[in-house]
């Protein structure tokens, strides 16, 4: 990766709530998660419900204060920066923090008169496709519609850096490319964007780099590229993070659709590890997927487990390998 300034980067954070004297005792949500950013880059965050992404995301914004290690936010600390720093970032939380009595058009005039350059306000409904419901009270907008608004708010201001939270959450997929059409514009303009993300299609396709966190702690990190090769370059950054990568080269993931069910003693006994495609079922019919199909050999022991258990799939395929594999890799129990 190019080494560039840092718009943003984390050290060693960690963050834990409760205390040794209440019923729960302390509770460490955040185990020393290492993240960083660069301008002029879309950082995605990707992990399982209660990973540590949206709290990762609170101590990187300075809402929250880390119990340990170092945050720095545009070369500040953002917990104690001041109104300075503020206006050069720009939010959009999970769940909005929308005023519900307004439209949008009256909060958007209202946030841009608090910034000292805002971004133009027709501008930016232009590219956000809002003249249609500008004047509608948000109580009565759509999720989706909200959600725009939200982005709104967050460039408004015409931010240095852009923290998304779950931005293409509950859109419908026009929406959706509207959003990542704005989030590439943002970053070829030179902005750092830092976003989360449950739709890995969309990490993969925005990420420059992607942070995969487990359990609070950042388990692999690198681009995409680097994530999704047979010999990757990207850090395993946790000591179970590893997943064994082999020759050089571009991975490929296999997926074979069995004629019947699989047992589980059947599965065991295979040679690497198979996974059920996507939300299949166990079932006659069902595709399994191989993630990470390096040489030959994986080919040849795959075809003598087949042989073993009397098995003649019905359909083989060989596809990319892509950050969905990866994550099911590292987010196994
Ligand atoms: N103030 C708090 N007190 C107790 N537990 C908390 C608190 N804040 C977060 N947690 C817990 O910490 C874990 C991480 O939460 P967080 O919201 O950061 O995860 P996430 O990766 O963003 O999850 P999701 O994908 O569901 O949005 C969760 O188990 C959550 O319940």
């Amino acid at each position: 990766m190019s080494q560039q300034p840092l718009c943003l980067s984390l050290r060693q954070v960690r963050y834990a709530v409760g205390s040794a004297r209440s019923a729960g005792g302390v509770t460490e949500i955040l185990s020393g998660v290492d993240v960083t950013a660069q301008p002029g880059q879309v950082t995605v965050i990707i992990g399982p419900n209660g990973a540590g992404k949206t709290t990762t995301l609170n101590c990187a914004q300075g809402l929250l204060r880390p119990s340990a290690g170092t945050v720095e936010l545009l070369g500040e600390d953002p917990y104690r920066a001041g109104a300075d720093l503020r206006a050069r970032v720009g939010v959009m939380l999970q769940d909005g923090g929308l005023p519900q009595a307004v439209p949008p058009a009256v909060l958007l005039k209202h946030v841009s008169r608090l910034h000292q350059n805002p971004w133009p306000l027709d501008d930016l409904v232009d590219r956000l496709d809002m003249s249609d419901f500008l004047t509608t009270g948000i109580r009565r907008l759509s999720g989706g519609q909200k959600q725009r608004v939200a982005l709104a708010a967050a460039l408004i201001g015409d931010p240095e850096v852009v923290f998304l939270d779950e931005p293409s959450a509950g859109l419908d997929p026009q929406s959706r490319q509207v959003v990542f059409d704005l989030i590439e514009q943002l970053r070829d303009q030179g902005r750092g964007i830092v976003l989360t993300t449950h739709l890995l299609e969309e990490a993969q396709r925005l990420a420059d780099t992607v942070f995969i966190l487990k359990d609070g702690l950042v388990v692999r990190h690198g681009t995409v590229a680097e994530l999704t090769a047979a010999h990757d370059g990207a850090h395993d950054d946790a000591q179970n993070g590893t997943t064994g990568q082999r020759a050089d080269g571009p991975a490929r993931r296999l997926v074979f659709v069995s004629p019947r069910r699989l047992t589980p003693e059947e599965l065991h006994a295979a040679p690497l590890p198979v996974q059920l495609d996507g939300a299949g079922a166990n079932q006659a019919g069902a595709r399994w997927a191989v993630s990470d199909i390096a040489d030959p050999a994986d080919f040849g022991s795959l075809s003598s487990w087949w042989q073993h258990i009397g098995l003649m799939p019905s359909e083989i395929t060989f596809e990319s390998r892509t950050l969905e594999d990866v994550f099911w890799e590292v987010s196994a129990p």
